[in-house]
């Protein structure tokens, strides 16, 4: 193997490093041989040629691009299934491969699959009963049929109640009708929709008997499964360029009184019977369940992308050195910058906050799973406020954070070279889609209002809002982690009263539930974004106290230092807050400001050594600024040369435009 030689910049910061990398990477994993079975995944995958790109995917046109995507995405799914272990179950397939980001090799702009694994499957698996799933799981999942998730449309995204596209059930053919009856009922969005699905579950409102029965799932059929062509009252196309997401495929869908026979109501819930008498399920909302699904999956992608983000940033800032802290020193590496810290330590600390918070929700979210399987409902309405919260919050924070880590670079992380704009584009839509964020806080907040009304009346809370029952006041601060995650739920606390204090005023005055509810949503929004910040800072403190306890002291000690960083970085981000609701004198807010600088310094040496412990591969970062070896300016150039604008001295336009314009002909 050829020796690399890194930048010695790179190898005197891993020299510092005070904690040993691979014991990181193997909690990080969750033990050595998930971090074993990693690395035996990537290396398989690395070592087909053909799934890397010859020439860069932004040189591409559109098309090119999605072309290019499906070749890829046929040929990793086919090495992906060669490596599979069938004895797995779905759930410990999903938990072991939560810090899997091979994906990000092979696609800088996500896989036209994606669609049919994240949502495809699991609404068949979500949705359908038993017959249906014995019938199209096997088919979707030995990829006989390709899928997609088409739910929004072109008018309506949030208010799935507004949704246009009906299902009309007709009892003399023993047929459901398809139909978009307006330009805004096509659906708009659904990712593969395009030209790869021939396939969808499509969300539609169910008429039978002449009564709206809600909002119901179908499994339709939308291209021939031989030539591909859209079905007769189909009408498919895609959606254009975006910021992200360009190979995605996401598309549009109408139907012209499209018939599908009855049994493609995916009828686990809800049912239909041949003469068209509808019987509903335990609760509408479990039609709801796939969003769910992929709210919690959505935490653990925020984390993983975010990594990749900090990882390029710190490495980059180990290896560039720009201006001068001292006159008579050379010129610092713009890591040494106090500022620079501050940047991206968070960053950091996040991406483990949220890779921590990930696995937690997703054992909760199986828990709960399996009791809704055995009809225990209760605690389907925590686990939906949950899911709405962490995604809103990991979603946030991750945008902020990765743009954060882009900024950090200076120009070069303009360059798509660096990979992180396209980071960027991942991350940022997810404030957006499983439902956009404004929307689900006020979910959020619905369930927090009904919270505080059980408690007035005595009533036990659910566990992740039982601190809202505690009256105690914080008399003191006492600036400890756990005293300030006490004071992160004394402002949930205290914002979610003011916001019901509030709501109530509005009604006493006159207005209307929704008006006053409108009107207080602000308040209400900020109320369930504080309750999601104290249930992550104590849900990464907990873990990461439980799980840590058994490491080396020096890999203790440096994530404590990421939870205490975290920690005093949202006390002090929300400084207002604390001091409105706790009390946090003037004293302690230099002192913690004090902590927080020391921190820095701490973690300083160990920078690097943090994002290495991520263990995400050259392939995978991308990015000529991020690379383990630290060639950035050696591989910005290698990349400006893979430009076609370089291939020629002169390109043609000179001859056409530019000279006769210069000397006037033109
Ligand atoms: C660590 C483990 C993880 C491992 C992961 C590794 C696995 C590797 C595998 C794959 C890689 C993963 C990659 C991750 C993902 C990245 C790619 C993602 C691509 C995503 C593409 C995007 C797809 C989409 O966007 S699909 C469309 C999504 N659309 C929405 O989300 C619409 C949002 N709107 C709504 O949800 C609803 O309209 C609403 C909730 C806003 C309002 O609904 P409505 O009916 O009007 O209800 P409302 O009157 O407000 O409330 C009535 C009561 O119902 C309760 N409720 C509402 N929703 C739910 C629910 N879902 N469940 C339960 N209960 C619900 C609500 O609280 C009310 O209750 P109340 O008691 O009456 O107050
Ligand atoms: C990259 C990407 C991929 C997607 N993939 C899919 C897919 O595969 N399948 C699919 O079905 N959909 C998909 N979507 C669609 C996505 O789910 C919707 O865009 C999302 O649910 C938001 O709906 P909307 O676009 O209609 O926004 P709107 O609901 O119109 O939101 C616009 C604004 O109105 C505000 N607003 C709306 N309702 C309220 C309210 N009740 N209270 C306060 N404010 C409100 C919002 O906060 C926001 O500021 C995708 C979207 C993106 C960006």
């Amino acid at each position: 193997m050829a020796k690399i030689t890194v930048n010695k910049d790179l190898a005197s910061e891993r020299a510092k490093c005070e904690f040993n990398v691979e014991e990181l990477t193997n909690y990080l994993d969750g033990g050595r041989e998930n971090t074993a079975r990693r690395r035996r995944m990537e290396d398989k995958v690395l070592s087909v040629k053909e799934l890397r790109d010859e020439i860069p995917e932004e040189y591409l046109s559109h098309k090119e691009k999605y072309e290019n995507a499906i070749r890829k995405a046929v040929l990793f799914y086919k090495v992906q299934k060669s490596l599979d272990d069938p004895n797995q179950s779905d759930h410990e397939r999903i938990r072991n491969s939560y810090r899997s980001t091979i994906t990000s090799a092979i696609f800088k702009d996500n896989s036209p699959l994606t669609l049919h694994i994240v949502m495809f499957i699991p609404a068949i698996i979500g949705q359908g009963n038993d017959e249906q799933r014995e019938y199209w799981l096997k088919r979707a999942k030995n990829m006989e049929i390709i899928g997609t998730y088409a739910q929004t449309e072109l008018g309506h995204g949030t208010f799935l109640r507004g949704l246009e596209t009906t299902a009309t059930y007709d009892p003399a053919t023993e047929e459901f009708v398809l139909h978009s009856p307006t330009l805004t009922a096509y659906k708009w969005w659904p990712g593969g929709l395009a030209h790869t699905a021939n396939y969808c579950v499509v969300m539609a409102i169910l008429y039978t008997k002449s009564k709206n029965c809600g909002i119901q799932p179908f499994i339709v059929q939308i291209r021939d499964e031989e030539t591909h062509m859209p079905l007769p009252g189909i009408k498919l196309g895609e959606i254009g360029a975006k910021l992200g997401y360009n190979t995605v495929n996401n598309g549009f869908l109408g139907f012209d009184n499209h018939r599908i026979p009855r049994d493609r109501m995916l009828m686990r819930n809800a049912q239909v019977s041949k003469d068209g008498t509808f019987t509903a399920g335990a609760n509408s909302k479990l039609t709801y369940g796939t969003m769910v699904y992929v709210r919690v999956l959505i935490v653990n992608n925020m984390a993983n992308l975010l990594a990749k983000a900090v990882t390029i940033a710190i490495r980059y800032s180990a290896v560039r050195r720009q201006s001068k802290l001292k006159p008579e020193d050379p010129e610092p590496q713009i890591l040494d910058y106090v500022t620079q810290q501050h940047k991206l330590f968070i960053g950091i600390a996040t991406s483990h906050a949220y890779s921590r918070t990930a696995l937690w929700l997703w054992d909760h979210y199986a828990k709960v799973t399996s009791e809704l399987n055995a009809g225990k409902l209760d605690n389907l309405p925590e686990l939906h406020s949950l899911a709405c919260c962490l995604k809103v919050l990991s979603s946030v924070d991750a945008a902020v954070f990765v743009e954060r880590s882009r900024l950090a670079c200076g120009g070069h992380g303009y360059m798509l070279s660096s990979n992180l704009p396209q980071t960027y584009g991942l991350v940022t839509p997810a404030s957006t889609f499983e439902g956009e964020n404004t929307v689900l806080l006020l979910q959020v907040a619905r369930s927090l209002v009904k919270a505080w009304q059980q408690m007035l009346n005595g009533r036990q809370l659910a566990p992740s809002m039982a601190y809202l029952a505690d009256q105690k006041q914080l008399d003191r601060w006492d600036g400890s982690v756990n005293g300030i995650i006490r004071a992160f739920q004394k402002v949930a606390r205290g914002k979610l009263a003011f916001s019901v204090a509030n709501f109530e005023k509005y009604q006493k005055m006159g207005l209307s539930r929704e008006d006053a509810w409108n009107k207080a949503s602000v308040q209400l929004t900020a109320a369930a974004e504080s309750h999601g910040r104290a249930i992550v800072v104590q849900v990464f403190k907990t873990e990461t106290d439980r799980i840590a306890s058994s490491l080396s002291p020096p890999l203790r000690k440096a994530l404590d230092q990421l939870v205490e960083l975290f920690t005093l970085y949202w006390a002090l981000e929300r400084l207002g807050d604390l001091l409105l609701y706790s009390p946090l004198s003037e004293v302690d807010v230099r002192d913690m400001q004090a902590r927080y600088e020391e921190l820095l310094e701490k973690i300083r040496p160990n920078a690097v050594g943090l994002v290495d412990g991520f263990d995400i591969r050259d392939e995978i970062l991308n990015s000529a600024l991020g690379a383990y070896d630290g060639r950035v300016y050696e591989r910005l150039m290698e990349e400006a040369l893979k430009s076609p604008l370089n291939a020629e001295p002169v390109n043609s336009s000179f001859h056409k435009y530019l000279k006769p314009f210069m000397q006037g002909k033109l």
